[in-house]
């Protein structure tokens, strides 16, 4: 079911002319990106109308892995209903639940597959408080209508800033002086220890972390190189090497920063082991695919690499807990064997800074979407948006068709529109979704019915939502 305003009692109408005489200018990275409706600029400040899909009171929202205060703050202001829990849900579980739902939060650990999103009659957009989007299936999600937002950079530095801290880590076996001393052991020793200054870091994936960790590293007098499929500008007096081969050969620290894609499945396997120097270190805080954990084992064992940092597992668990057995992942026992080693619940952008900054981006989104159908910074749609309503615009309606991205489809929607008075409107397309937002006046309770039914008879529509 989607969310048609159809039936809209005289309260419900009053309300939805309701303006909001102070709204607020978001922090978000994002709002820099978005044109400030009409009404912020001089005079007419005060006549931003709030579009609202039904009654706000009737938006059902879902927030998994403890999605931070300040996202849930947001959404339960709007007056949704938001249901809120600290860890992820078991398949089974998720689809009882997201059955019922309009909008999910989640970070890294909900699987959003095509077998859960079927079972997702309800749902209009999901929002990924992180930056990683590879737990959804993010095509079957733009096929059926359902934007999907993160946090392209809200998490980045306590990324990079977590790395720095593991490359000194590593370099004076920290890690392993600690536990010894935590055990009464008193173990003083040189041999195996080493300044970072001067050493030669590695950055495979030079993006939003890749390039911030770069500059922290020159600033501790490191030498930087990078790999990455793209040709891009180099920070500081970094360098960027033509293949991988290169850069496991000169580094002496490498750390992954790339996303969970295919070509980055299992990226650094016994091959790149092997091309790497003897007594190099490797981190990996990207996902848990990426590195082959086997061949690190091995390569540990042998004295290949002399340490490493991992944040992020092929299987992860749902919650908190004493999990990191053999039952998660069939070398768990081996891998909590090994010297110098700094295993991470994958913590990397859990920072109080990140996570509030995470929850204000997201939950701001979700909002634009929900009320007003604005879908920039989407992942899986095209990003269209128009200027917000303003009480002068009386009897306006916005309608959101998204729809399949077929030739003919335009011609046929403007004839249903075309009996109205078309204010504005924008259309974009993604692959094969297209996306169209128009807002109409002069309509009447019957009009919104009509265009309604009219939209959603079309063969190419994925779905339709009238906002008024
Ligand atoms: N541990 C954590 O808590 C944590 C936090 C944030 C992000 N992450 C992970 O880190 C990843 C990177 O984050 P980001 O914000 O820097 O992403 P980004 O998209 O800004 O940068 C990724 C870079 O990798 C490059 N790349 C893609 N495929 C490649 C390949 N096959 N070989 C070499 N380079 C390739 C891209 O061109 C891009 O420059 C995210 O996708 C996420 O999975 C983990
Ligand atoms: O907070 C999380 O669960 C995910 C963190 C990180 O991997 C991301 O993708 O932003």
């Amino acid at each position: 079911m989607v969310l048609p305003a159809l039936d809209i009692p005289a309260d419900r109408a009053a309300d939805s002319r309701r303006v909001s005489i102070t709204r607020s200018v978001s922090t978000s990275p994002t709002a820099t990106f978005m044109s400030p409706p009409s009404s912020f600029s001089g005079a007419r400040k005060a006549s931003v109308k709030h579009l609202k899909p039904f009654n706000t009171g009737d938006i059902k929202i879902l927030l998994l892995e403890n999605v931070n205060q300040t996202g849930r703050d947001i959404l339960l202001k709007q007056g949704y209903q938001v249901e809120f829990l600290k860890s992820s849900l078991p398949e089974d579980k998720l689809i009882e639940k997201i059955r019922d739902v309009h909008v999910i939060g989640i970070r890294s650990k909900t699987k959003l597959t095509a077998n859960v999103l079927r079972e997702a009659k309800n749902l209009i957009v999901i929002g990924c408080f992180c930056i990683g989007t590879n737990q959804v299936d993010l095509q079957y999600a733009a096929d059926h209508g359902i934007a999907v937002f993160n946090s392209p950079f809200s998490n980045s530095r306590s990324v990079a800033e977590l790395v720095i801290g593991e490359i000194i880590a590593l370099a004076r076996q920290l890690g392993d002086r600690s536990n010894e001393l935590h055990q009464g052991i008193w173990n003083k020793v040189s041999k195996g220890c080493w300044e970072v200054r001067g050493k030669t870091l590695g950055i495979i994936g030079y993006g939003h972390i890749g390039s911030q960790l770069s500059v922290l590293a020159e600033a501790m007098g490191m030498s930087v190189i990078y790999y990455d499929i793209v040709n891009l500008m180099a920070l500081g007096t970094s360098k960027q090497v033509p293949d991988l081969g290169v850069l496991l050969g000169e580094a002496d620290f490498v750390t992954c920063h790339v996303p969970e894609l295919p070509e980055t499945q299992r990226m650094i396997g016994p091959k790149q082991f092997e091309q790497m120097r003897t007594g190099s270190y490797l981190i990996n805080a990207s996902r848990g695919s990426v590195v082959d954990i086997p061949a690190l084992i091995d390569a540990m064992r042998t004295g290949k690499v002399a340490g490493a940092a991992l944040d992020v597992y092929p299987n992860e668990p749902a919650g908190n807990g004493n999990y990191f057995h053999n039952d998660l992942n069939t070398w768990a026992e081996d891998l909590r064997s090994l010297k110098n080693l700094i295993l991470t619940p994958h913590i990397g952008g859990s920072t109080e800074e990140a996570q509030s900054a995470i929850g204000i981006e997201v939950g701001e989104a979700l909002v634009r979407y929900v009320n007003e159908g604005v879908t920039l910074g989407a992942v899986n749609m095209p990003e269209v948006n128009l200027r917000s309503l303003t009480l002068e615009d009386s009897d306006h309606i916005r309608v959101i068709f998204i729809h399949q991205n077929i030739p003919g489809v335009l011609r046929k929607v403007n004839e249903i529109l075309g009996d109205h008075n078309v204010d504005k409107q924008m259309t974009d397309s993604r692959g094969d979704v297209a996306y169209l937002m128009a807002d109409i006046s002069n309509v009447d309770h019957n009009g919104v019915r009509e265009l309604y039914e009219e939209l959603e008879s079309l063969n190419s529509c994925i779905k339709t939502r009238i906002l008024y």
